[in-house]
């Protein structure tokens, strides 16, 4: 005798949890950020790439584009050079811009796709100069109304996303390195990943822009309050952004600029969680923050 058809039947419940999520996203592209925690820790690491397969397993077309801020200041610690950060970018001298470059496409990403590549010959490494998937300006800031000369930061001017295409139309997933090189100059810049995540979203057309970080959500009242809000629209993040802490601004600017041109649904979402992916798109709960367009103004939705 075994009674295997009851245990088993609560995994066929969550296979068929599944299955409205399954036939909506088919075909569709999702832009995944990774960053935070869950790029530090080998567990992590291993759910994330086992989501990502999945996704693609699955039908849809996932996209990941990689920061990697900590393992950038520890090179360059190792290296004697300080970070400086300013309205959180990094203060990019050359110097650093030679260790940014070869920590994230050298490091990182050759270590993100590596540990796709487990699950078979998938993951095909980028970084924005390849193919001129990003261009880039040099990019200023605001401190206290003085505008502040970052270095070798940047910001997007133009995509190409030709390269990506024709890889993801190959069932491949695109691991991208937030790396873009200027027309103008010639010289190659440091784009914050969350930026490049919001921005190839968008150029892509993409369903979903999803940002992995290490809190569970963007928080209400952040620091005194760890409400998570789960839901808002774009009208309601724009009257909270001036009030939100610097790690958290180009993850909802990010989320903005997405929703507002033509992405469907970003989230932010707990990297720490195992699997955080699969329970964001394939649940009925749904995880951490999802910023949506405004409804249409008289529109009957
Ligand atoms: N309103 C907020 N809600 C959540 N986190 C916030 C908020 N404001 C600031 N933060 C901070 O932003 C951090 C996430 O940004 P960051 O450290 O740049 O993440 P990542 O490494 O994932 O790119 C959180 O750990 C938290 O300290
Ligand atoms: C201009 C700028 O600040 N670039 C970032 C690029 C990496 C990044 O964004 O990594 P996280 O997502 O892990 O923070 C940096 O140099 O740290």
């Amino acid at each position: 005798m075994s009674t295997r058809k009851h245990t088993a039947l609560p995994k066929a419940q969550t296979l068929i949890e599944a299955l409205p999520w399954l036939t909506r996203h088919h075909g569709k592209t999702v832009v995944i950020k990774f960053g935070g925690n869950a790029m530090v820790d080998e567990e992590l690491k291993a759910a994330f790439a086992k989501d990502v397969v999945f996704l693609r397993h699955a039908g849809l077309r996932p996209v990941v584009v990689h920061g990697g801020g900590p393992q950038i200041s520890a090179q360059l610690e190792k290296l004697g050079l300080t970070s400086e950060f300013k309205a959180g970018l990094r203060v990019t001298t050359p110097e650093t811009m030679d260790v940014v470059r070869m920590v994230l496409a050298g490091q990182v990403q050759r270590e993100l796709v590596g540990l796709l590549n487990q699950h078979g010959p998938l993951a095909v490494g980028l970084t924005g100069e390849d193919a001129h998937t990003m261009s880039a300006v040099k990019r200023y800031t605001e401190v206290d109304g003085e505008r502040v000369d970052l270095g070798r930061v940047g910001d997007i001017t133009e995509i190409d996303t030709g390269a990506i295409q024709a890889l993801l139309d190959d069932g491949r997933i695109p691991v991208i390195s937030s790396i873009a090189r200027s027309a103008d100059d010639g010289h190659v810049y440091n784009i914050n990943a969350d930026t490049a995540a919001a921005a190839l979203a968008a150029a892509l057309g993409a369903e979903t822009l999803m940002v992995l970080t290490d809190v569970e959500g963007l928080y209400a009242d952040w620091p005194s309050s760890d409400d998570v809000i789960s839901q808002l629209t774009a009208s309601e993040l724009e009257k909270l952004l001036p009030d939100l802490a610097s790690g958290m601004v180009p993850k909802m600017e990010g989320c903005l600029y997405a929703v507002r041109n033509g992405v469907h649904t970003a989230r932010v979402i707990d990297g720490r969680v195992q699997h955080a992916i699969l329970l964001e798109i394939f649940t009925d709960e749904g995880i951490g923050t999802m910023v949506v367009p405004d409804a249409p103004q008289g529109g009957r939705e």
